[in-house]
């Protein structure tokens, strides 16, 4: 397979990987992403998700086209028309909050829109004739997303957007963001170790471990498929189902299963997991099996 970056989206599909694979500094050293394929369909608003390590800001430094990659292809709409917030959210120290909304209007002709980029700027932390140097980590994330807003992007790339926003400020941020996927369809990609934080946001789901996409879909669907089941321990008979975790407490015995249409046991009690349960469950299956090979 054939290592490019390509530009386009086609079919309604924001971005797409096809046997996405990249090992930083050539082929002696290891991969950090393996094997990635999935399409996201424009529109969504899509949690990134998984531990430390897993490959999740290589994956959206790549869709970026900051990085080339090892193996596999990554398509994306045109440069002009996403937007990228990386996690060190840089930004010219030595400008001020209103020269550098200045020069992102300079460098978006006919694309910027003022008003998106104040509704997350105009904030009395954010003075436009401070330098960015001496913005607050919160503040400086503030004005990167307000940057990356007025672009008015397809897609937008955001690497732990809320991690260091104070409680007020990620719900007014988070609220911000949606309201711009639903006016303008805008799709979006948001890691975060927040899982609450991305249930409550989020539509579709990319759960990455150790490189390799463990799970992708939309959440509905991946909710659907999946059931906890719930008995007594001797009567646990999990054949019919794909076993993703199990669990004993003492003689109360629970399972996350795929049920693929096979029906529950008499006296088993059944419920949809919440995402969090289904990430959690999938990451604990992950870090049992020695390649953490998706279920
Ligand atoms: N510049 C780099 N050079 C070499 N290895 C790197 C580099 N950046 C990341 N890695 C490695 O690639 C793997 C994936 O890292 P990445 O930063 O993508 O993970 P992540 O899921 O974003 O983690 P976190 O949640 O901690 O931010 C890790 O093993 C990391 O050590």
């Amino acid at each position: 397979m054939t290592a490019e970056h390509t530009r386009h989206s086609t079919g309604g599909i924001a971005l797409a990987a096809d046997g996405l694979g990249l090992r930083y500094g050539g082929r002696s050293r290891p991969w950090s992403l393996r094997d990635c394929s999935f399409d996201l369909p424009a529109g969504r608003v899509c949690a990134l998700a998984g531990p430390n390590g897993a490959g999740k800001s290589t994956l959206l430094t790549l869709a970026a086209g900051l990085l080339r990659p090892t193996e596999g292809t990554i398509s994306t709409p045109e440069r002009e028309r996403m937007a990228y917030v990386a996690q060190d959210r840089p930004l010219y120290p030595q400008l001020t909050v209103g020269e550098t909304l200045d020069l992102g209007r300079a460098l978006n002709p006919g694309r910027w829109d003022a008003d998106a980029a104040l509704a997350v700027a105009d904030h009395p932390g954010l003075r436009p004739n401070a330098t960015v140097r001496s913005l607050s980590g919160g503040q400086r994330t503030r004005l990167a997303l307000a940057l990356a807003l007025g672009k008015r992007p397809e897609l937008l790339l955001l690497d732990e957007p809320m991690a260091d926003l104070d409680p007020l400020a990620r719900v007014q941020l988070m609220g911000l963001l949606m309201a711009d996927a639903a006016e303008h369809g805008t799709t979006i990609v948001m890691s975060s170790h927040i899982l609450a934080e991305l249930a409550d946001a989020c539509d579709h789901l990319l759960l990455l471990h150790d490189g390799r996409i463990r799970l992708a879909g939309a959440v509905d669907d991946l909710l659907d498929a999946h059931t906890v089941l719930a008995g007594p321990a001797q009567d646990a008979d999990l054949s019919p189902y794909t076993v993703v975790v199990t669990a004993t407490t003492g003689r109360q015995f629970t399972a996350l299963v795929r049920t693929e249409g096979a029906p529950v046991p008499d006296g088993w009690q059944r419920s949809e997991p919440s995402l969090e349960e289904l990430v959690l469950a999938h990451l604990r299956a992950a870090s049992a099996t020695p390649e953490g090979a998706a279920a």
